[in-house]
Protein backbone atom coordinates (compact mmCIF):
# COMPACT_ATOMS: atom_id res chain seq x y z
CA UNK A 1 0.00 0.00 0.00
CA UNK A 2 1.51 3.48 -0.99
CA UNK A 3 2.35 5.87 2.10
CA UNK A 4 -0.49 8.28 1.23
CA UNK A 5 -3.01 5.40 0.80
CA UNK A 6 -2.08 4.14 4.22
CA UNK A 7 -2.14 7.43 6.05
CA UNK A 8 -5.46 8.28 4.61
CA UNK A 9 -6.95 5.14 5.55
CA UNK A 10 -5.28 5.39 9.34
CA UNK A 11 -7.22 8.29 9.43
CA UNK A 12 -10.44 7.04 7.85
CA UNK A 13 -10.15 4.17 10.58
CA UNK A 14 -10.59 5.97 13.56
CA UNK A 15 -13.70 7.65 14.17
CA UNK A 16 -13.90 11.06 16.78
CA UNK A 17 -14.37 10.27 20.49
CA UNK A 18 -17.08 11.22 22.07
CA UNK A 19 -16.94 14.65 23.99
CA UNK A 20 -16.72 14.53 27.87
CA UNK A 21 -17.43 17.21 30.50
CA UNK A 22 -13.50 17.45 32.43
CA UNK A 23 -12.56 19.76 35.08
CA UNK A 24 -10.61 22.77 33.90
CA UNK A 25 -7.19 21.39 34.57
CA UNK A 26 -7.76 17.98 32.67
CA UNK A 27 -9.13 19.84 29.67
CA UNK A 28 -5.37 21.51 29.14
CA UNK A 29 -3.94 20.63 25.48
CA UNK A 30 -7.65 18.58 24.34
CA UNK A 31 -9.96 20.46 21.57
CA UNK A 32 -13.44 22.43 23.28
CA UNK A 33 -16.15 20.15 22.12
CA UNK A 34 -18.64 23.04 21.97
CA UNK A 35 -18.26 26.93 21.97
CA UNK A 36 -17.07 28.02 25.37
CA UNK A 37 -19.72 30.59 26.27
CA UNK A 38 -19.44 33.63 29.15
CA UNK A 39 -21.69 31.70 32.10
CA UNK A 40 -21.25 35.56 33.38
CA UNK A 41 -20.96 38.67 32.57
CA UNK A 42 -17.13 40.24 32.92
CA UNK A 43 -17.24 42.58 34.59
CA UNK A 44 -20.44 41.14 36.75
CA UNK A 45 -21.09 44.23 37.74
CA UNK A 46 -19.74 47.96 37.36
CA UNK A 47 -16.63 48.68 39.38
CA UNK A 48 -13.56 51.14 39.58
CA UNK A 49 -10.71 50.74 37.45
CA UNK A 50 -8.50 53.02 39.86
CA UNK A 51 -8.45 53.29 42.91
CA UNK A 52 -9.74 56.55 44.61
CA UNK A 53 -12.91 58.00 44.45
CA UNK A 54 -16.46 57.05 43.40
CA UNK A 55 -17.96 60.86 42.78
CA UNK A 56 -21.36 61.83 42.17
CA UNK A 57 -21.49 65.48 40.35
CA UNK A 58 -19.88 68.35 40.09
CA UNK A 59 -16.75 69.38 42.34
CA UNK A 60 -16.06 68.96 45.32
CA UNK A 61 -17.71 66.21 47.24
CA UNK A 62 -18.33 65.08 50.97
CA UNK A 63 -16.79 61.54 51.32
CA UNK A 64 -19.24 59.38 52.35
CA UNK A 65 -16.97 55.97 53.40
CA UNK A 66 -14.96 53.79 51.93
CA UNK A 67 -15.59 50.54 49.86
CA UNK A 68 -13.76 47.44 48.98
CA UNK A 69 -13.23 44.79 46.46
CA UNK A 70 -15.10 41.98 48.34
CA UNK A 71 -16.42 43.74 50.98
CA UNK A 72 -19.89 45.45 51.50
CA UNK A 73 -21.03 47.36 48.99
CA UNK A 74 -21.75 51.31 49.87
CA UNK A 75 -25.27 51.02 51.16
CA UNK A 76 -28.07 53.10 49.14
CA UNK A 77 -27.08 55.77 45.52
CA UNK A 78 -24.41 58.66 45.89
CA UNK A 79 -26.14 61.95 45.14
CA UNK A 80 -24.63 64.55 43.87
CA UNK A 81 -22.15 65.59 45.80
CA UNK A 82 -21.31 62.82 47.47
CA UNK A 83 -17.83 60.29 47.35
CA UNK A 84 -16.86 57.07 48.40
CA UNK A 85 -13.09 56.16 48.78
CA UNK A 86 -12.71 52.88 46.53
CA UNK A 87 -10.11 50.27 45.71
CA UNK A 88 -9.57 48.88 42.04
CA UNK A 89 -12.36 46.22 41.07
CA UNK A 90 -14.95 47.40 43.60
CA UNK A 91 -18.75 48.17 42.63
CA UNK A 92 -19.35 51.74 42.31
CA UNK A 93 -22.37 53.15 43.94
CA UNK A 94 -25.26 53.37 41.96
CA UNK A 95 -25.12 57.41 41.01
CA UNK A 96 -21.43 57.56 40.41
CA UNK A 97 -20.65 59.73 37.85
CA UNK A 98 -16.69 59.27 37.58
CA UNK A 99 -14.06 57.91 39.36
CA UNK A 100 -11.17 60.06 40.33
CA UNK A 101 -7.46 58.25 40.98
CA UNK A 102 -6.01 59.02 44.54
CA UNK A 103 -2.90 60.62 42.25
CA UNK A 104 -5.22 63.63 40.89
CA UNK A 105 -7.44 63.81 44.86
CA UNK A 106 -7.03 66.34 47.17
CA UNK A 107 -7.96 65.63 50.38
CA UNK A 108 -8.73 67.62 53.77
CA UNK A 109 -11.45 68.15 55.83
CA UNK A 110 -13.98 65.45 54.93
CA UNK A 111 -13.34 66.59 51.05
CA UNK A 112 -11.95 65.43 47.87
CA UNK A 113 -11.64 67.92 45.04
CA UNK A 114 -9.90 67.18 41.82
CA UNK A 115 -10.63 66.68 37.86
CA UNK A 116 -12.97 64.30 37.79
CA UNK A 117 -13.92 63.41 33.87
CA UNK A 118 -17.62 62.36 33.46
CA UNK A 119 -17.54 58.69 32.91
CA UNK A 120 -14.05 57.89 33.28
CA UNK A 121 -12.38 54.99 35.06
CA UNK A 122 -15.21 52.47 35.54
CA UNK A 123 -15.63 49.78 33.83
CA UNK A 124 -19.03 48.37 32.98
CA UNK A 125 -20.87 45.65 33.66
CA UNK A 126 -20.22 43.07 30.66
CA UNK A 127 -18.31 45.88 28.84
CA UNK A 128 -15.18 43.17 28.57
CA UNK A 129 -17.20 40.59 28.21
CA UNK A 130 -21.28 40.67 27.83
CA UNK A 131 -22.58 37.54 29.50
CA UNK A 132 -23.59 34.43 26.90
CA UNK A 133 -20.57 35.69 24.65
CA UNK A 134 -19.39 32.52 22.61
CA UNK A 135 -15.74 33.51 23.37
CA UNK A 136 -14.22 30.35 21.71
CA UNK A 137 -15.61 28.28 18.48
CA UNK A 138 -15.99 24.63 19.20
CA UNK A 139 -12.57 22.49 18.16
CA UNK A 140 -10.66 25.60 19.31
CA UNK A 141 -7.26 24.00 21.55
CA UNK A 142 -7.56 24.40 25.21
CA UNK A 143 -4.13 26.58 26.29
CA UNK A 144 -3.46 27.49 29.06
CA UNK A 145 -4.95 30.88 28.56
CA UNK A 146 -7.69 29.76 27.90
CA UNK A 147 -7.81 27.74 31.05
CA UNK A 148 -7.74 31.18 32.58
CA UNK A 149 -10.31 33.03 30.94
CA UNK A 150 -12.82 29.58 30.95
CA UNK A 151 -12.58 29.89 34.59
CA UNK A 152 -13.03 33.82 34.28
CA UNK A 153 -16.42 33.11 32.58
CA UNK A 154 -17.56 30.80 35.58
CA UNK A 155 -16.42 27.06 34.12
CA UNK A 156 -15.37 24.28 36.71
CA UNK A 157 -15.61 21.81 33.76
CA UNK A 158 -15.13 21.94 30.10
CA UNK A 159 -17.10 19.81 27.14
CA UNK A 160 -13.48 18.31 25.56
CA UNK A 161 -12.96 15.78 22.90
CA UNK A 162 -11.07 13.78 25.49
CA UNK A 163 -7.23 12.07 24.82
CA UNK A 164 -7.47 8.80 23.37
CA UNK A 165 -5.60 6.39 25.79
CA UNK A 166 -2.78 4.49 24.35
CA UNK A 167 -1.40 1.09 25.41
CA UNK A 168 2.13 0.85 24.72
CA UNK A 169 3.60 -3.12 24.16
CA UNK A 170 7.09 -3.33 23.85
CA UNK A 171 8.26 -6.63 22.43
CA UNK A 172 11.66 -8.47 22.00
CA UNK A 173 13.90 -10.73 24.23
CA UNK A 174 16.48 -8.99 23.70
CA UNK A 175 15.50 -5.35 24.40
CA UNK A 176 16.29 -4.18 27.94
CA UNK A 177 14.65 -0.71 29.48
CA UNK A 178 17.48 0.62 31.60
CA UNK A 179 21.20 0.81 31.93
CA UNK A 180 24.35 -0.60 29.48
CA UNK A 181 22.89 -3.18 26.97
CA UNK A 182 25.21 -5.92 27.34
CA UNK A 183 26.31 -8.13 24.99
CA UNK A 184 23.26 -9.26 22.42
CA UNK A 185 20.63 -6.88 24.38
CA UNK A 186 19.79 -3.50 23.28
CA UNK A 187 17.92 -0.36 24.74
CA UNK A 188 14.32 0.29 24.10
CA UNK A 189 14.57 3.34 22.33
CA UNK A 190 10.63 3.47 21.07
CA UNK A 191 8.89 3.27 24.70
CA UNK A 192 10.38 6.46 25.65
CA UNK A 193 9.60 8.63 22.50
CA UNK A 194 6.12 7.03 22.51
CA UNK A 195 4.26 8.86 25.24
CA UNK A 196 5.78 12.22 24.19
CA UNK A 197 4.57 12.00 20.61
CA UNK A 198 1.37 10.42 21.41
CA UNK A 199 1.02 13.69 23.19
CA UNK A 200 1.54 15.98 20.91
CA UNK A 201 -0.60 14.04 18.33
CA UNK A 202 -3.61 14.89 20.95
CA UNK A 203 -3.34 11.27 23.08
CA UNK A 204 -2.24 10.12 26.46
CA UNK A 205 -0.14 7.00 26.79
CA UNK A 206 -1.72 5.12 30.12
CA UNK A 207 1.38 1.72 29.98
CA UNK A 208 4.11 1.07 28.47
CA UNK A 209 4.79 -2.92 28.79
CA UNK A 210 8.10 -4.71 27.92
CA UNK A 211 6.88 -8.25 26.77
CA UNK A 212 9.25 -11.29 25.89
CA UNK A 213 8.38 -12.67 22.32
CA UNK A 214 6.26 -15.40 22.43
CA UNK A 215 2.48 -15.50 21.30
CA UNK A 216 1.01 -15.86 25.16
CA UNK A 217 2.35 -13.12 26.41
CA UNK A 218 1.19 -10.86 23.61
CA UNK A 219 -1.98 -12.43 23.33
CA UNK A 220 -2.90 -11.28 27.19
CA UNK A 221 -0.76 -7.93 26.88
CA UNK A 222 -3.74 -7.19 23.76
CA UNK A 223 -6.36 -7.03 26.55
CA UNK A 224 -4.56 -4.05 28.27
CA UNK A 225 -7.23 -1.05 28.22
CA UNK A 226 -6.81 1.51 25.86
CA UNK A 227 -8.59 3.46 22.72
CA UNK A 228 -5.29 2.13 20.97
CA UNK A 229 -2.82 -0.60 21.31
CA UNK A 230 0.27 0.10 19.81
CA UNK A 231 2.57 -3.27 19.64
CA UNK A 232 6.18 -2.15 18.93
CA UNK A 233 8.78 -5.26 17.42
CA UNK A 234 7.19 -8.25 16.23
CA UNK A 235 5.79 -6.71 12.81
CA UNK A 236 8.17 -8.47 10.28
CA UNK A 237 7.71 -11.73 9.30
CA UNK A 238 10.70 -13.60 11.29
CA UNK A 239 10.48 -16.53 13.51
CA UNK A 240 10.58 -14.39 16.49
CA UNK A 241 7.64 -11.39 15.20
CA UNK A 242 4.55 -13.53 16.07
CA UNK A 243 2.02 -10.47 15.73
CA UNK A 244 0.26 -11.65 12.70
CA UNK A 245 -0.31 -15.01 14.17
CA UNK A 246 -1.59 -13.47 17.61
CA UNK A 247 -4.36 -11.10 15.42
CA UNK A 248 -5.51 -14.28 13.30
CA UNK A 249 -6.39 -15.89 16.24
CA UNK A 250 -8.47 -12.95 17.98
CA UNK A 251 -10.06 -12.71 14.28
CA UNK A 252 -8.79 -9.48 13.81
CA UNK A 253 -9.40 -7.42 10.91
CA UNK A 254 -5.56 -6.29 9.57
CA UNK A 255 -6.68 -2.83 7.57
CA UNK A 256 -2.94 -2.03 6.67
CA UNK A 257 -0.10 -4.80 6.15
CA UNK A 258 2.97 -3.23 4.88
CA UNK A 259 3.55 0.45 3.50
CA UNK A 260 5.38 1.36 0.70
CA UNK A 261 7.63 3.60 3.05
CA UNK A 262 11.33 3.43 3.98
CA UNK A 263 11.87 3.09 6.54
CA UNK A 264 9.32 1.48 8.18
CA UNK A 265 7.69 -0.66 5.75
CA UNK A 266 6.80 -3.30 8.17
CA UNK A 267 4.26 -1.47 9.76
CA UNK A 268 0.73 -2.58 10.47
CA UNK A 269 -3.05 -1.11 11.70
CA UNK A 270 -5.80 -3.82 12.47
CA UNK A 271 -9.18 -3.71 14.17
CA UNK A 272 -9.01 -5.72 16.86
CA UNK A 273 -12.47 -7.23 17.59
CA UNK A 274 -14.63 -4.93 19.68
CA UNK A 275 -13.45 -2.44 17.39
CA UNK A 276 -10.45 -0.61 19.21
CA UNK A 277 -7.30 -0.15 16.57
CA UNK A 278 -4.17 -1.82 17.10
CA UNK A 279 -0.51 0.03 15.29
CA UNK A 280 2.35 -2.59 14.92
CA UNK A 281 4.98 -0.57 14.64
CA UNK A 282 9.09 -2.23 13.67
CA UNK A 283 11.82 -2.81 16.19
CA UNK A 284 14.35 -0.44 14.52
CA UNK A 285 13.70 3.16 16.31
CA UNK A 286 13.89 4.98 13.34
CA UNK A 287 11.72 2.86 11.13
CA UNK A 288 9.22 2.59 14.16
CA UNK A 289 9.19 6.93 14.11
CA UNK A 290 8.71 6.74 10.70
CA UNK A 291 5.61 4.27 11.20
CA UNK A 292 4.32 6.43 13.82
CA UNK A 293 3.85 8.93 12.10
CA UNK A 294 2.50 7.33 9.31
CA UNK A 295 -0.43 5.05 11.00
CA UNK A 296 -0.67 5.77 14.54
CA UNK A 297 -0.37 10.04 14.39
CA UNK A 298 -3.48 10.16 11.71
CA UNK A 299 -5.39 7.91 14.22
CA UNK A 300 -4.70 9.99 17.64
CA UNK A 301 -6.06 13.42 15.24
CA UNK A 302 -9.00 12.04 14.08
CA UNK A 303 -9.95 10.06 17.88
CA UNK A 304 -9.07 13.66 19.35
CA UNK A 305 -10.51 15.50 16.80
CA UNK A 306 -7.47 17.40 16.01
CA UNK A 307 -7.02 18.48 12.19
CA UNK A 308 -3.32 16.96 11.18
CA UNK A 309 -1.40 20.18 9.82
CA UNK A 310 -0.49 19.78 6.04
CA UNK A 311 3.33 21.63 4.96
CA UNK A 312 5.37 21.77 1.98
CA UNK A 313 8.74 22.59 1.39
CA UNK A 314 11.68 22.62 -1.20
CA UNK A 315 14.19 20.93 -0.25
CA UNK A 316 18.14 22.57 0.11
CA UNK A 317 20.02 19.47 -0.24
CA UNK A 318 20.36 16.25 -1.92
CA UNK A 319 18.52 13.04 -1.13
CA UNK A 320 18.55 9.69 -2.36
CA UNK A 321 15.21 8.35 -3.50
CA UNK A 322 14.13 4.53 -3.52
CA UNK A 323 13.16 2.75 -7.19
CA UNK A 324 9.62 2.15 -5.62
CA UNK A 325 8.90 3.40 -2.15
CA UNK A 326 8.27 6.99 -0.64
CA UNK A 327 11.03 7.47 1.60
CA UNK A 328 11.25 10.08 4.62
CA UNK A 329 13.96 11.61 5.36
CA UNK A 330 14.95 13.61 8.81
CA UNK A 331 15.74 17.34 7.76
CA UNK A 332 15.85 20.61 9.66
CA UNK A 333 13.84 23.61 8.03
CA UNK A 334 15.42 26.77 7.21
CA UNK A 335 15.03 29.75 5.22
CA UNK A 336 16.37 28.26 2.20
CA UNK A 337 14.15 25.07 2.31
CA UNK A 338 14.66 21.90 4.25
CA UNK A 339 18.02 20.55 4.69
CA UNK A 340 18.47 17.00 5.08
CA UNK A 341 20.79 16.09 8.71
CA UNK A 342 21.82 12.76 7.35
CA UNK A 343 22.34 10.05 9.85
CA UNK A 344 19.08 8.24 8.93
CA UNK A 345 19.90 4.81 9.51
CA UNK A 346 16.65 2.53 10.38
CA UNK A 347 18.38 1.78 13.20
CA UNK A 348 19.35 4.78 14.65
CA UNK A 349 17.24 8.28 15.95
CA UNK A 350 20.42 10.47 15.38
CA UNK A 351 18.51 11.84 12.21
CA UNK A 352 15.83 12.61 13.36
CA UNK A 353 16.82 14.17 16.83
CA UNK A 354 19.30 16.40 14.73
CA UNK A 355 15.84 17.15 12.63
CA UNK A 356 12.43 19.06 13.20
CA UNK A 357 11.00 17.53 10.46
CA UNK A 358 10.85 14.39 8.34
CA UNK A 359 10.51 14.97 4.43
CA UNK A 360 8.40 12.89 2.18
CA UNK A 361 10.22 11.95 -0.73
CA UNK A 362 8.22 10.05 -3.07
CA UNK A 363 9.74 7.43 -5.45
CA UNK A 364 10.86 9.17 -8.53
CA UNK A 365 11.05 12.49 -6.92
CA UNK A 366 12.60 15.26 -9.36
CA UNK A 367 12.92 17.31 -7.26
CA UNK A 368 9.52 19.71 -7.06
CA UNK A 369 8.45 20.73 -3.39
CA UNK A 370 7.45 17.93 -1.12
CA UNK A 371 5.11 17.20 1.77
CA UNK A 372 6.88 17.92 5.69
CA UNK A 373 5.60 16.13 8.24
CA UNK A 374 6.66 17.77 11.39
CA UNK A 375 8.47 16.49 14.53
CA UNK A 376 6.68 16.63 17.83
CA UNK A 377 8.86 19.71 19.37
CA UNK A 378 10.15 19.87 22.82
CA UNK A 379 7.19 21.49 25.60
N1 LIG B 1 13.31 -11.12 5.52
C1 LIG B 1 13.03 -9.86 5.91
N2 LIG B 1 13.50 -9.45 7.09
C2 LIG B 1 13.26 -8.18 7.49
C3 LIG B 1 12.56 -7.29 6.66
C4 LIG B 1 12.06 -7.77 5.43
O1 LIG B 1 11.43 -7.05 4.65
N3 LIG B 1 12.32 -9.06 5.12
N4 LIG B 1 12.39 -6.00 7.06
C5 LIG B 1 13.37 -5.47 7.97
C6 LIG B 1 12.96 -4.20 8.47
S1 LIG B 1 13.00 -2.97 7.35
C7 LIG B 1 12.62 -4.01 9.75
S2 LIG B 1 12.27 -2.45 10.33
C8 LIG B 1 12.55 -5.08 10.74
C9 LIG B 1 11.26 -5.03 11.51
O2 LIG B 1 11.26 -6.14 12.32
P1 LIG B 1 10.32 -6.25 13.58
O3 LIG B 1 9.32 -5.18 13.67
O4 LIG B 1 9.83 -7.63 13.59
O5 LIG B 1 11.29 -5.98 14.78
P2 LIG B 1 12.38 -6.91 15.41
O6 LIG B 1 12.77 -7.98 14.44
O7 LIG B 1 11.93 -7.31 16.73
O8 LIG B 1 13.57 -5.89 15.57
C10 LIG B 1 14.23 -5.29 14.52
C11 LIG B 1 15.49 -4.60 15.08
O9 LIG B 1 15.10 -3.59 15.99
C12 LIG B 1 15.63 -3.83 17.29
N5 LIG B 1 14.60 -3.45 18.28
C13 LIG B 1 13.46 -4.10 18.50
N6 LIG B 1 12.74 -3.44 19.43
C14 LIG B 1 13.47 -2.38 19.79
C15 LIG B 1 13.26 -1.31 20.73
N7 LIG B 1 12.14 -1.22 21.48
N8 LIG B 1 14.22 -0.36 20.84
C16 LIG B 1 15.37 -0.45 20.09
N9 LIG B 1 15.59 -1.42 19.19
C17 LIG B 1 14.67 -2.37 19.06
C18 LIG B 1 15.92 -5.30 17.31
O10 LIG B 1 16.87 -5.66 18.25
C19 LIG B 1 16.35 -5.54 15.87
O11 LIG B 1 17.68 -5.15 15.72
O12 LIG B 1 12.63 -6.32 10.08
C20 LIG B 1 13.69 -6.40 9.13
N10 LIG B 1 13.78 -7.75 8.69
O1 LIG C 1 11.51 -0.39 8.74
MO1 LIG C 1 12.98 -0.97 8.30
O2 LIG C 1 14.15 -0.10 7.40
O3 LIG C 1 12.22 -0.08 7.12
O4 LIG C 1 14.10 -0.46 9.37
Amino acid sequence: MSWGSARALAAGAACPLKPREVPLQDALGCRLAAPLRALVPVPGVDVAAMDGYAVSGPRPWRVLGRVLAGGAPHAGPLRAGEAVEIATGAPVPEGTSSVLPWELASVGDGRVDGAAEPGRHMRRRGEDIPEGTAVLGAGAVVTPVALGLAAALGHDTLPVRPRPQVAVLVTGDEVVTEGLPGPGRVRDAIGPFLPGLVRWAGGRVTDVITLPDGPQALHAALGSPGDVVVVCGASSQGPADHLRAVLGDLGADVLVDGVAVRPGHPQLLARLPGGRLLVGLPGNPFAALAAALTLLAPVLCELAGTPAPRETSALAGPVRTHPRDTRLVPVRRSARGAVPVGHDRPGSLWGAALADALAVVPAGWAGEQVELIELPPGV
